[in-house]
C-alpha cells in the first residue's frame, strides 16, 4: 500500500491518490498523527501548503514525529516521493540534498513546463529515455532549486540531478526556467534512487483528460522496488 501522507494543508492528496489508482495501484491516504502502517510500500509527500507554509515552505512538516517513519522507509528501499510542497518536505527533512526556495519572480507559477530526463536509470524514470522531453506542470511559489557548490557538484557527479527544466526541442536554457533553480533543476534523487523529489506534479499529467500523461512513467516508480516499512517483502 502507497500512503500519501497528509499534512494539514496538503491539498494535492485526492489527486495523488486519484492518479495512483487510475494506473492500477493500491494507495490511501494516511494523516501525519496517525503513523505509517507496517504494510506501506511507499510513501508519497504530496503537494500543498503544509502548515501555510509557515516558515519555510515544508519546514514544519518535515519535523513532524512521522518523518522518522518515512526515514526508515526510505533506509529499508521503500519508494519515497515528494511532489511540491512533498518536494520541500523532502529537502527540510535530510532525504534529498539542496532547498527549494522563493521563485526568482517572487511570484506564485502555475504552468505547464518542459522537463528533460537526465537520468534514465531510476525508478522514476525507467519508462523513458535520458533525454526525453516531459510535459508537467507546476504549480509553486517556492520551487526555486538551491544548492551551494559541493552540493550541486556532487549531485551532478553522482548523476542524481533527474530532471532539468527545458525547452520544447530540450534544450536547457534560462528562458525555459521558470523559477531560476541553480542549473535548472526541477527533481533530484536522496541518498538511494528509491528516494526522489520533483517541484512538477507528475499526478496532474497522468489521467489523459487533464492533457498530459507524460507523468505516468514517474508515479511507476512505485512499482519498482516492492520492500515494505516492517522489512517484510
Ligand atoms: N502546489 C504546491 O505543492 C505548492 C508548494 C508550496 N506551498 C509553494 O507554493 O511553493
Amino acid at each position: 500500500m502507497i500512503a500519501i501522507l497528509q499534512f494539514g494543508g496538503s491539498n494535492c492528496d485526492r489527486d495523488a491518490e486519484r492518479a495512483l489508482e487510475y494506473l492500477g495501484m493500491d494507495a490511501e491516504r494516511v494523516w501525519y498523527e496517525d503513523g505509517l502502517p507496517a504494510e506501506t510500500t511507499g510513501v508519497l509527500l504530496p503537494g500543498g501548503f503544509s502548515y501555510g507554509d509557515y516558515l519555510r515552505a515544508g519546514a514544519m512538516a518535515a519535523r513532524a514525529p512521522v518523518m522518522e517513519a518515512v526515514r526508515t522507509c526510505a533506509d529499508r528501499g521503500v519508494p519515497v516521493l515528494g511532489v511540491c510542497n512533498g518536494a520541500q518536505i523532502g529537502c527540510e527533512s535530510g532525504l534529498t540534498p539542496g532547498a527549494f526556495t522563493t521563485n526568482a519572480s517572487a511570484r506564485f507559477q502555475c504552468e505547464p513546463v518542459f522537463l528533460r530526463v537526465e537520468n534514465a536509470d531510476t525508478p522514476w524514470t525507467r519508462a523513458y529515455e535520458a533525454g526525453d522531453v516531459l510535459s508537467i506542470p507546476i504549480a509553486h511559489g517556492e520551487g526555486r532549486f538551491e544548492a551551494d557548490d559541493d552540493t550541486y557538484d556532487r549531485l551532478v557527479s553522482e548523476d542524481r540531478v533527474l530532471f532539468r527544466y527545458c525547452d520544447a526541442d530540450g534544450d536547457v536554457t534560462d528562458a525555459a526556467n521558470p523559477n531560476g533553480s541553480r542549473g535548472n533543476v526541477a527533481g533530484v534523487l536522496g541518498e538511494r534512487d528509491t528516494v526522489a523529489v520533483l517541484m512538477p506534479h507528475p499526478e496532474r499529467a497522468t489521467l489523459p483528460e487533464l492533457g498530459s500523461t507524460d507523468g505516468q512513467g514517474i508515479l511507476r516508480g512505485f512499482e519498482t522496488a516492492p520492500a515494505r516499512l516492517d522489512g517484510a517483502r
